[in-house]
């Protein structure tokens, strides 16, 4: 700041006295100085002074705790700083702090509960990992569907079939008056439900069989070489008409089968059988044997 008035007071002209400038001065130096122990007094020479000196600590007054590796690190005798001394994990008695606290389960799965089910409880004994773990809400034969499990009184897959017929049913809504009970009640009945102008059985051989397949006044249909005339059960069919007409005019045993080969067509269509399926060889014999009796 000095120089930039002197540059001033040359540029006005006017002179600066010197004298009216305050001096910087560097501090006086420290009127104190600090104690330079070469060595630590002993405690007899500090006697008497009034001033308490430091202390050389001797050798044997130093306790430096030694750590081995081969020791534990747990140390029961030594109280841990958690929790508190004064909390409440302490009153509880616990001389270790972490016994205090709920110790992580082994597993996460619950405990094994009680079962009523000896088996139950014999599975779980043989089956540890098992957990005790159960499946709520899911059926024994659900269970066994999916597992592929036979369980008591289980059979194998009847699950899955009941359910996948469940699922996949063709079956139709029949029309009223027309239910099996219905059915079962007109075979019963006494109507003539065969169709034909003979009392006797016919031997039909497959020519035959086919002038009565779809659209024809007569539907017949062979199954198990027994021919049948179902035009009557045609609306009585839990499948639908159209489905019986797929075995309409032919053998139709196979798809029979193949559909539903637990349904009694035997007892079901006693009322409608006619004949039995020959060949068209034996069809032939048999006729030129009724004309050769004719003559
Ligand atoms: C050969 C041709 C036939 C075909 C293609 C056929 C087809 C079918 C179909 C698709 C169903 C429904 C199955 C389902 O529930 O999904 C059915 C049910 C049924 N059909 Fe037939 N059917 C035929 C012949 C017959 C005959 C001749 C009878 C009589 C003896 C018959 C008696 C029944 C009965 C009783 C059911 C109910 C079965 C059940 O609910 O378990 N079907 N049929």
């Amino acid at each position: 700041m000095w120089p930039f008035l002197n540059i001033l007071a040359e540029k006005s002209g006017k002179a600066v006295h010197h004298s009216r400038i305050p001096t910087l001065r560097s501090p006086p130096p420290p009127s104190f100085s600090l104690p330079v122990f070469d060595e630590l007094p002993h405690t007899s020479e500090s006697e008497g002074d009034t001033t308490p000196k430091a202390l050389k600590p001797s050798a044997s007054s130093l306790s430096v705790p030694k750590i081995s590796l081969d020791d534990e690190i747990d140390d029961d005798d030594a109280p841990s700083s958690f929790p508190a001394m004064n909390s409440a994990q302490r009153a509880a008695g616990s001389s270790n702090s972490l016994s205090a606290l709920p110790r992580r389960p082994q597993s996460m799965l619950p405990p094994p509960r009680p079962s009523r089910n000896p088996n139950a409880a014999a599975r779980a004994r043989a089956n540890p990992n098992s957990g005790g773990l159960q499946v709520r809400g899911v059926g024994a034969a659900g269970v066994a569907a999916t597992s592929g499990l036979t369980l008591p009184g289980t059979r194998p897959g009847a699950a899955s079939a009941r359910s996948n017929a469940r699922k996949s049913s063709r079956r139709i809504i029949l029309e009223p008056g027309h239910s099996p009970l219905d059915w079962a009640r007109l075979q019963r009945s006494g109507v003539d439900l065969r169709g034909v102008p003979f009392s006797h059985m016919i031997k039909v051989p497959p020519s035959l069989l086919a002038q009565h397949g779809r659209g024809a006044d007569q539907v017949w249909m062979a199954i198990e070489n027994k021919v049948y005339n179902v035009s009557a059960y045609m609306p009585f069919h839990p499948g639908g008409d159209k489905e019986l007409l797929r075995g309409a005019g032919r053998d139709a045993t196979k798809i029979f089968m193949d559909t539903h080969p637990w349904v009694n067509y035997g007892q079901m269509l006693d009322q409608c059988l006619i004949g039995i399926l020959v060949s068209e060889e034996e069809a032939a014999a048999e006729s030129e044997s009724q004309w050769e009796e004719m003559d």
